[in-house]
């Protein structure tokens, strides 16, 4: 058995806990119904009422199309912050180019409705990721839809600055012919530095030694492999900026990579270096890049990006003649358009309806088939969470939960993140006002202070399914069901999919058999005739659907834990007849 992670959480339970004991029901036998804004949107969808969709920038007319069949779409382009601001809060999500600053005030102003932020493109620096995050919010983009497009648009400028393009296409309409002026420098053979050898940098790697040029690449994350498959050799930092004729930028914007291009790496160029920027404009400090072309350290630069865009009139790059640029048109052909319109518009449709998506910046990405394969029992430890945590007495505190899951799996095979925000929820929603969902799970954990472990029990057998069975356990506390305590001396809950459904199989150190459904009476009796009898007549007068039921027992003629599962809510009055049964020693009503 191996620890996998821990971290730390901390809930109070509060005193309303879902437990009645025999006699002695409290006035709300049930669980509290949370009072969180859940799942808006799902309750929106039932209702019959469209989710709203704000789109803040042009998209391409396939997306825009593609999401009116799921929601009402609010196309409301060039708003000011504070109009952003005051519209989110009417909307389920919000989708955003690089022109839309997506700031943690945004999310505030939200009021917890705004389920997902579509990002349709490549860079996320414009989202708040870490706002998003703690609002629960999943933001997701379009990573690829775009690529061809800019490292397109980044030959397109290498070869224009190479000739002089702009400069002299400027010249010829003001009625000049500067032939001598626009002479330019030959690619082929020179050096090319990529830097950043992701989607984008390879693309353009691999079109730049189409035109005879040496590639290397400098991005300290690449595989080797993939550089070689291309010819491309990769380099350190130094290496790259001391050798390269023309250097094109390609990695993304973060505190690691801001100002990468300041004065310290201009006095490491080779002099006459040309400097293309198609990815952000702040991975150059643009008042460096301006001395190095005044000084002729850098011979030209040709910039899709900027640091503030647009860029103000007096922006001295811009309107200096050794510089040419374009106002950010890397993704902008049609086709990228139009393919990260549906690119986007799917992840976020799939969103709204709560499917996971594949292009979650942060969420856990699981492949679409390991999503299938684990989605029973992402409902089975969500439930088995939920199970777990009615079971605490009220007044306990849950801090240490364990999780263990049973499989016949390597490690490496079984992605357990998503299992483990699912257990978070589970145990963290019944309990508190805030919403869980895979997005905020671990910081919301870790803001509770709850201290979640996570334990392999590597089983012999077919590996064929993901898991045999997860065990959730809260040690520490006290139950309100006393037959919950397992021997270990935790609340111990243990479940199992079975025919594709989540099944609970153990209450403390009962074997028990019953479907996750509806919602379940667990009742501990002494093991005699007629019980299931008794209970089963209080249930069928009040009409409740009873849809599985199981007895476990310690021995026969002991004690014995019944379980049944409901389809429907039991009165408050059936519940106490229950209690009334004069062989049930203990019973709990527990909601799913
Ligand atoms: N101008 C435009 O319209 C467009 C701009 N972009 C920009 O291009 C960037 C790259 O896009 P993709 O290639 O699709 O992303 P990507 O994620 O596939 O590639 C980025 C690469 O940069 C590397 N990297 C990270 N830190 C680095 C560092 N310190 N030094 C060197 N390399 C580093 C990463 O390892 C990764 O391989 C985007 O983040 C976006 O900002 C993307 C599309 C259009
Ligand atoms: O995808 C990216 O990262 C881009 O920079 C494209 O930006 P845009 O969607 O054209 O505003």
């Amino acid at each position: 058995m191996s620890v996998i992670s821990s971290w730390n959480l901390t809930i109070s339970l509060n005193t309303t806990l879902s437990l009645s004991w025999r006699s002695s029901l409290p006035s709300r036998a049930i669980f509290p119904r949370p009072k969180k804004p859940k799942t808006l949107v799902v309750l929106a969808i039932a209702l019959g009422a469209k989710p709203t969709v704000l789109v803040s920038e042009k998209l391409g007319d396939a997306g825009i199309q593609l999401l009116k069949t799921f929601a009402n779409v609010d196309c409301s382009y060039n708003l000011s912050p504070e109009e952003l601001c005051t519209k989110i809060s009417l909307c389920d999500a919000l989708i955003v180019r690089s022109g839309t600053k997506v700031t943690r005030e945004v999310f505030e102003s939200a009021m917890g409705r705004l389920k997902v932020v579509g990002r349709a493109g490549v860079g996320i620096d414009n989202v708040d990721i870490s706002a998003a995050t703690e609002h629960g919010c999943l933001v997701v983009n379009a990573p690829t839809a775009n690529t061809i497009a800019a490292a397109e648009h980044g030959i397109a400028l290498l070869t224009a600055v190479s000739r002089n393009v702009a400069q002299a296409d400027a010249s010829v309409k003001a009625g000049k012919w500067e032939r001598n002026k626009y002479v330019g420098v030959s690619l082929v053979g020179k050096t090319l530095a990529v830097m950043g050898f992701g989607k984008v940098g390879s693309e353009v790697a691999r079109r730049a030694k189409g035109l005879g040029m040496q590639v290397i690449a400098h991005d300290p994350y690449a595989p080797a492999d993939r550089a070689r498959a291309i010819g491309v050799e990769l380099v350190s930092f130094e290496e790259a900026l001391t050798t390269a004729d023309f250097i094109s930028l390609h990695m993304p914007l973060t505190p690691a990579t801001s100002k990468m291009f300041n004065d310290e790496a201009f006095s490491r160029v080779k002099k006459g270096v040309r400097i293309i920027n198609v990815a952000r404009g702040g991975v150059i400090d643009e008042e460096a890049l301006l001395r190095a072309l005044d000084s002729g350290i850098v011979a030209q630069a040709a910039l899709d990006v900027f640091t503030e865009e647009p860029p103000p009139q007096e922006n001295k790059l811009v309107r200096h003649e050794n510089v040419t640029v374009t106002p950010h048109l890397g993704a902008s052909t049609t086709e990228a358009q139009e393919g990260v319109a549906l690119e986007i518009a799917e992840a976020v449709v799939g969103a709204l309806k709560g499917e996971l998506a594949a292009t979650a910046v942060n969420a856990p990405m699981v492949p679409a088939e390991v999503l299938l394969e684990l989605s029973p029992y992402v409902a089975l430890t969500e439930k088995l969470g939920r199970l777990a945590v009615q079971l605490v007495a009220g007044g306990s505190g849950v801090k240490f939960v364990k999780v263990t899951y049973a499989s016949a799996r390597g490690p490496d095979d079984l992605d357990t993140r998503l299992l483990r925000a699912m257990v978070t929820k589970g145990l963290i929603e019944p309990i508190s006002s805030v919403f869980v969902n895979l997005v905020n799970a671990d910081f919301i954990g870790k803001q509770r202070g709850l201290r979640l472990t996570e334990e392999r029990i590597v089983l012999d057998g077919s590996p064929e399914k993901p898991l045999e069975f997860i065990q959730v356990r809260i040690a520490n506390v006290e139950s309100k069901f006393a037959s919950a305590i397992s021997n270990s001396g935790e609340i111990t809950v243990e479940g199992r999919v079975k025919d594709g459904k989540p099944h609970l199989t153990k209450v403390g150190s009962f074997g028990v058999d019953v479907s996750l459904e509806g919602s379940i009476v667990l009742c501990r009796q002494s093991d005699q005739p007629g019980i299931i009898g008794k209970v089963g007549n209080i249930l069928s007068e009040e009409n409740v659907n009873v849809n599985f039921m199981s007895v476990g027992r310690i021995a026969p003629g002991k004690q014995a834990v019944m379980t049944i599962g409901l389809d429907e809510e039991p009165s408050r009055d059936a519940l106490k007849k229950i209690g009334e049964i004069t062989a049930v020693e203990e019973f709990v009503f527990l909601k799913l």
